[in-house]
């Protein structure tokens, strides 16, 4: 046991770490900064706008308290990765606690948050271990049909998303539930649903953060895209839900026709104790997940694809060098597959320098928060802070980049011509640390394959006469603001 006589009683201090630490840089609610920051509609460019002026971490004045915002690859890197213990809960927001969303694995916390994470991360490595000669043929064949339509419309200037977006989610049906897309499911998702997830949810934040007597005015102008946001993440719910009643049916322990059989199995290994004393039950570990799968596999795919396209349409060079290194890796009458992926360094280069430039997840899904108190840089954070992640600052920070703001697929490859590992190590469309996204390798399959296919088969350009636009919807996820192109057959 220990000794205490020696003990002297030591004269209490109370220190007070907020006064000992320097202030963050500050934007009052009422400035002309806090109100661009709330009723601006360009959120990426205004909080990275903001950060010329304040500084890569400063804090804004919101009716719910002071939300801090980093900025530039030091300051995340050091909080998402550093401080992975730290900085890897989720804001309090009342739009991310009620269902379906509270559901899905990314808007979890603490330990069920980690148990969901890893059962999850297990079943799909189950899943893909013995799948990928089937997916790689169910791909080719969803691309053949995109194919048989574009062709049927040569010459029409088109947006890709509405093929891209049902053929991508009939794909992940037959992942997830080993068939495809029907008309039913079809008729559940419009062409354009997916792509008002994106500000709906920065858009349900400011909301919140806001004092009472401004959300009417806010809702009146933001309203419409706050409603499609809950709407098509409840129609994505009863679309996930449907079908796994209909799988759970007739599932049969130990039999695994698909994901949804192996989630079925994952959720049973998780004994029923844990899961009362975590809250967690086979919702958030079947459906959530699943939600996942389709959510961020279809929307996030399809925005990529879509991003993609635009950008083969407004370089044509650099398009006839995708397409070269295509011909002559793959052949020019074969299809491209996975296995031709580590061949063809420039493609996966432009792929690279799309995300990048089109900054597709300019923030993580969700906003994060503080696990504990603790110093960021020398600054004091308080437990609980909530915080607005820019990954947009890093697709643009100067000190990464040499000429950010430029389109340049070879900045990707090294002096031999080779995918360089050191400028992939600084681009990060799949987020950070410990909360990085789980389905980053089936991800990149998917855009992989699907730019790669579409990219052999089709030269894509510009409507007669219409310039690039570039410009993206703002959100946690940025989709372009327009896409018209054309597709002339390459086999023609
Ligand atoms: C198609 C391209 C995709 C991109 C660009 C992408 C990107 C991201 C990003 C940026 C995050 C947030 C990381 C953070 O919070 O800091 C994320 C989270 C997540 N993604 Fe993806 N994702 C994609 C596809 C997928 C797919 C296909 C799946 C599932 C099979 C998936 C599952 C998840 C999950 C579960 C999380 C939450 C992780 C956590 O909170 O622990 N994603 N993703």
């Amino acid at each position: 046991m220990k000794n205490t006589d020696s003990v002297v009683a030591q004269p209490q201090i109370n220190l007070d770490i907020n006064k000992l630490t320097p202030s963050i840089p500050h934007i009052p609610f009422n400035s002309e900064d806090g109100q661009l920051f709330f009723w601006g509609e360009d959120y990426h460019l205004i909080i990275e706008s903001l950060s010329k002026k304040y500084g890569d971490i400063y804090s804004v004045e919101t009716a719910k308290g002071n939300l801090v915002v980093l900025n530039g690859y030091q300051y995340i890197k050091e909080a998402l990765v550093t401080q992975n213990d730290v900085f890897n809960v989720r804001a309090d927001y009342k739009i991310l606690q009620v269902a379906p969303q509270k559901h899905f694995l990314e808007l979890e916390a603490g330990e069920p948050w980690q148990v969901h994470r890893k059962v999850f991360a297990h079943a799909m490595r189950e899943y893909f271990a013995t799948r990928w000669d089937s997916i790689e043929q169910w791909m080719t064949t969803e691309i053949e049909d995109i194919a048989a339509v574009w062709q049927a419309d040569e010459g029409k200037p088109f947006d890709p998303n509405r093929e891209v977006s049902i053929k991508l989610a009939s794909f992940l049906h037959k992942v997830m539930f080993d068939d495809r897309f029907g008309e039913f499911e079809k008729g559940l998702f419009d062409e354009k649903s997916l792509s008002w997830l994106p500000n709906g949810f920065i858009n349900s934040t400011r909301y919140e953060l806001m004092p009472t007597e401004l959300q009417e005015k806010y809702y009146a102008q933001y309203g419409d895209a706050i409603e499609k946001f809950s709407g098509n993440l409840n129609a994505l719910d009863q679309y996930v839900s449907f079908n796994v009643d209909r799988r759970k049916a007739d599932y049969k322990p130990g039999e695994y026709r698909d994901l949804c059989d192996y989630l079925f199995a994952a959720n049973d290994s998780v004994d029923e104790q844990t899961k009362a004393a975590l809250n967690i039950d086979e919702k958030e570990i079947v459906i959530g997940s699943l939600t996942q799968v389709a959510g961020a596999g279809g929307g996030v795919g399809a925005f990529a694809m879509r991003w993609a396209l635009l950008y083969l349409a407004a370089f044509p060079k650099q398009q006839q060098r995708v397409q070269k290194e295509l011909d002559e890796v793959v052949g020019k009458n074969a299809v491209p597959l996975n296995k031709h992926k580590a061949d063809l360094p420039y493609t996966q280069a432009f792929i690279s320098e799309v995300l990048r430039h089109c900054s597709i997840t300019s923030m993580p899904a969700a906003n994060y928060a503080t696990s504990k108190d603790t110093l960021l840089d020398g600054y004091f954070l308080a437990e609980g802070t909530p915080l607005v992640i820019n990954n947009y600052s890093i697709t643009r920070d100067e000190t990464l980049w040499e000429n950010p703001h430029e389109f340049m697929p070879e900045r990707f490859l090294d002096e031999d011509g080779e995918l360089s590992k050191k400028q992939l190590g600084k681009a990060f469309p799949f987020g950070l640390g410990q909360r990085r996204c789980l389905g980053e390798h089936f991800g990149k399959y998917i855009i992989h394959t699907l730019f790669a296919q579409l990219a052999h088969k089709f030269e894509f350009s510009l409507p007669e006469g219409k310039q690039a636009n570039l410009k993206a919807i703002s959100g946690v996820f940025l989709v372009p603001e327009e896409v018209e192109i054309v597709a002339k057959s390459r086999n023609a």
